[in-house]
């Protein structure tokens, strides 16, 4: 039997000195990344569950989980930030919607999250036909689906196309592109109705009370809110980390542009009841960043706003000046990134992180880590070097929380798309979005700063951000601390040792010398 108290004497003889501390580490002027060190294992004495991933993303910004996902419009709408929250973690809404009231209905549906509930239903139209109906099952595998006016949730509930009304129906595709949906519907006078104002507990009894498949919550105007799923249900687990506001709704973020239009963005998104705005450029330090961050903090000082992006402390001290709670370090080191090759201006991301972490710190002030997180270690590293919480964007394209649908890309792998908010894709996807790419209002000169890729299908994130979670404590642990603070504390005061690998070292520390293999993780 192992009794703690038994080891309470055992340390690690912290004077035989390996490694260096992340001080001399980073004293060497060339900027270092994540994969350029390694962390020195220390001394385990406490189980993996005993690692908290408590942190703080701004001043007042608590979360459980140090991960961010990113605001690109291929990573983070309503479905991945919902994810991102339910495991104590954040998603940041992308500010390239066609208008303003989309980004903000997007973040309401996170702050209206309820369990069960799906918020985006595939429906059927007045006009739709049983053919309709086949290509959901077809696509989707779903058996049933609400019918509304203009077929979009928020327009008026018509009807219902049930499982059982479904299993009468033949395959026959063609015959059935004659068949209106209202020969197979049920029409909604005769459907039991859940309200979006009820609690989810007298919605989930008339579900089961009355043997429901599906539970369709309306408004007071009888519009389509919700569609409540059994099977949904019965999957529901508790989430013991999620990022709840003080009202008990999931935590959301959202990011806007510097442009003086976007002002009208921020009240709408703060209207749908935001907690924290990113204002999103890839040099923080200009004065139209200032006049945005002015603009929050004036009208709405209750929403935290992270500033950025810097990667040196001058610009850091700029924005901290100015307000910001938090701030956003990274420049050119994105995946889907060409920004130090086309603008030359940006810097390593290791060194980035460690020089503006250390003056942020000092003045209270959590950063988050932006770009690079090529793995699970990464995110350890970034922690290791002064980071709050890290950025994703590639490491969480194609889940399938991500927002696209998966497609065939070369040699028969499923993929979606990811590409970059400054990649040409992007910029002409909207209009919204190709007007700060112009560099004067007159300019019609773009100049890409991304690029457009594909990503290998990741899973669900129900599976991959607790693997990553796991995956940061099992790291902390090797390090020997309990905490992020602890794990701060240590790496300032030397305990925590670095050491610097060559190209050689890389390569070890890679899979090396296999005829073959399969990597599965998780
Ligand atoms: N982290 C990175 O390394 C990185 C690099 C490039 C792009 N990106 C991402 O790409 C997107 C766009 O970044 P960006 O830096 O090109 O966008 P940006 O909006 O900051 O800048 C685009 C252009 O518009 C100008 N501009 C911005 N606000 C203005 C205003 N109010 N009036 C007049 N001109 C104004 C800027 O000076 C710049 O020339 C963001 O999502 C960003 O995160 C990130
Ligand atoms: O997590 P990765 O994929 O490494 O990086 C995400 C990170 O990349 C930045 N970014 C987004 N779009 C662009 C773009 O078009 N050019 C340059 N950098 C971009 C952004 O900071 C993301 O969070
Ligand atoms: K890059």
């Amino acid at each position: 039997m192992v009794r703690p108290e038994d080891f309470n004497s055992l340390e690690l003889d912290n004077s035989l000195t390996d490694g260096e501390t992340v001080h001399e580490m980073m004293a060497h002027k060339a900027g270092l990344t994540y994969n350029d060190f390694n962390i020195l294992p220390g001394f385990i004495n406490f189980g993996v569950h005993d690692v908290s991933l408590e942190t703080n993303i701004t001043k007042d910004l608590k979360i459980k989980a140090p991960l961010v996902s990113s605001p690109m419009d291929t990573v983070t709408e309503s479905g991945m930030a919902i994810v991102m929250a339910l495991y104590g973690g954040i998603g940041i809404i992308h500010g390239n919607f066609p208008k303003p009231e989309d980004q903000a209905a997007e973040v309401l549906k996170v702050k209206r999250f309820k369990q069960g509930y799906v918020m985006q239903p595939h429906c059927l139209s007045r006009d739709s036909t049983a053919f309709d109906m086949i290509q959901i099952k077809k696509k989707y595998g779903y058996t049933g689906a609400p019918v509304t006016e203009d077929g979009r949730v928020g327009s008026k509930l018509i009807g219902m196309v049930t499982s059982r009304d479904f299993d009468f129906i033949t395959m026959d595709v063609a015959g059935q592109k004659g068949t209106p949906i209202s020969d197979i519907m049920v029409s909604v006078d005769q459907l039991h109705l859940g309200h979006i104002n009820d609690a989810p507990e007298l919605s989930q009894k008339k579900l089961k009370e009355h043997r429901l498949g599906k539970l369709p919550i309306v408004n007071d105007n009888g519009e389509l809110c919700a569609l409540l799923c059994r099977s949904d249900l019965l999957k529901a687990r508790d989430y013991p980390m999620a990022s709840y506001d003080s009202k008990g709704q999931l935590l959301c973020g959202a990011a806007v542009n510097t442009r003086g239009e976007s002002q009208y963005t921020v009240d709408r998104v703060v209207e749908a009841g935001v907690d924290v705005l990113i204002i999103d450029s890839s040099n923080g330090s200009s004065t139209y960043q200032i006049s945005m961050l002015r603009y929050i903090k004036e009208k709405h000082p209750h929403v935290q706003v992270i500033a950025g992006n810097v990667v040196t402390r001058a610009q850091a001290k700029l924005l901290i000046d100015q307000g910001a709670d938090g701030l956003r370090i990274g420049m050119g080191s994105g995946s889907i990134c060409i920004t130090q090759d086309v603008m030359a201006v940006g810097r390593a991301q290791g060194t980035a992180v460690y020089d503006v972490a250390r003056y942020a710190n000092q003045r209270g002030i959590p950063i988050v880590a932006d770009g690079g997180i090529r793995d699970v270690g990464y995110i350890t590293k970034a922690i290791s070097l002064g980071a709050s919480a890290v950025m994703m964007g590639g490491l969480l394209a194609a889940t399938t929380e991500a927002p696209g649908e998966y497609f065939w890309g070369p040699g028969g792998v499923r993929v979606k798309k990811y590409r970059g908010m400054g990649s040409l894709d992007a910029m002409e996807a909207h209009a919204s979005s190709q007007d700060r790419y112009f560099t004067a209002e007159s300019d019609q000169i773009k100049v890409a700063q991304g690029v457009s890729a594909t990503m290998k299908d990741r899973g669900s994130c129900h599976k991959f951000i607790p693997y990553l979670i796991r995956g940061v404590q099992h790291g902390m642990q090797d390090i020997g601390v309990r905490s992020l603070r602890d794990f701060r504390e240590k790496v300032d005061n030397g305990i925590v040792k670095f050491e610097r690998r060559s190209t050689n070292a890389q390569l070890e520390g890679g899979v090396h010398s296999l005829h073959s293999f399969e990597k599965r993780l998780y």
